[in-house]
């Protein structure tokens, strides 16, 4: 099978990467169902990268409904050892405006309903997530994201990405309390994904494009969908700028990241205890502690 380093996840409103090159569409199965979609093998600027659509190409897909395992496990699979996620958010702040690119480096767990550890069925592990984003990937994309100058976007790096469940919008009450606090940005998507991406000793970092006000801002109509996709064909066409600046900046000096020995000391299991099915499931990402 094909293999990329360098794993790119588009959000709403980024279904495809029009700058890539050679492109080879792969089916992958996993061992926990199948991705989203197909992921797309191509290059970029030179290098080989995997790209796939987070909703399906039609968005198709809920939050709720996400693969979030499949996803991972897809591109563990194809060999990718950083992740960039693109994800449309509402800011929580008068200062992170639409068209704004945010860099978060926490999350706030509102989710319900994901599946978020690829562990269980006879094997315990922890990994430490008090860094759920890996700070030297983040810090290449910010530094790719200010080198570009786009007109009308600013950047933050750094900030704190509330992941809720949805499908719904928040209640006022839900986003002034998120704002209390001090969040930043507010999605449906990266918290399970980044979870699971570190569970895979992967790098991950977000990509937070600016679509709206949420619901909290008196001078502002609450979100709909309608402008979140009036802002998200502009973010879109920004964000792939960003995506080939910072794939490129990787792959000419790939950052060390945590996130790539993050298993060495979560497992508690024996080894030799764990079921010879569960081995088996998750031998790709077991395979170097055994
Ligand atoms: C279209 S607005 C809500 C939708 O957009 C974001 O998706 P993604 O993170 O994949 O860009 C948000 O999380 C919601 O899923
Ligand atoms: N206000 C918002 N809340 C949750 N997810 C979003 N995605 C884009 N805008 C959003």
């Amino acid at each position: 099978m094909a293999q990329a380093k360098i794993g790119i996840i588009g959000g709403s409103g980024l279904y495809k990467m029009d700058a890539l090159k050679d492109v080879e569409e792969v089916h992958v199965e996993t061992p926990f169902g199948s991705p989203s979609d197909a992921l797309i093998l191509g290059t970029l600027s030179g290098t080989q990268v995997a790209f796939l659509a987070r909703h399906g190409r039609n968005h198709t897909l809920l939050p709720s409904e996400l693969p979030f395992r499949a996803n991972i496990y897809a591109m563990k699979q194809l060999g990718v050892e950083y992740l960039i996620s693109a994800s449309a958010v509402g800011s929580l702040k008068e200062e992170a405006k639409p068209l704004d690119m945010v860099v978060p480096d926490q999350f706030i767990d509102r989710t319900k309903n994901r599946v978020s550890t690829f562990f269980g069925e006879g094997i315990v592990a922890h990994i430490a997530f008090g860094d759920p984003i890996c700070g030297n990937l983040a810090g290449v994309l910010g530094d790719a994201i200010a080198s570009l100058n786009l007109p009308d976007v600013n950047l933050h790096r750094g900030g704190t990405y509330v992941c809720m469940e949805g499908p719904a919008f928040s209640t006022k009450a839900e986003s002034h309390l998120y704002r209390s606090w001090g969040a930043t940005v507010i999605g449906m998507t990266n918290l399970p994904e980044a979870k699971l991406a570190k569970e895979a000793e992967i790098a991950y970092a977000t990509l937070a494009l600016v679509t709206d006000y949420d619901c909290w801002h008196s001078d502002h109509d609450s979100v709909t969908v309608e402008m979140v996709i009036a802002n998200l064909q502009r973010n879109a066409v920004n964000a792939q700028k960003v995506i080939q600046e910072t794939v490129r900046r990787v792959s000419e000096n790939p950052p060390s990241s945590d996130a790539h020995s993050a298993l060495k000391y979560a497992i508690l299991t024996n080894l030799e205890k764990v079921p010879t099915a569960t081995k088996q499931k998750l031998g790709l990402l077991l395979q170097k502690y055994f």
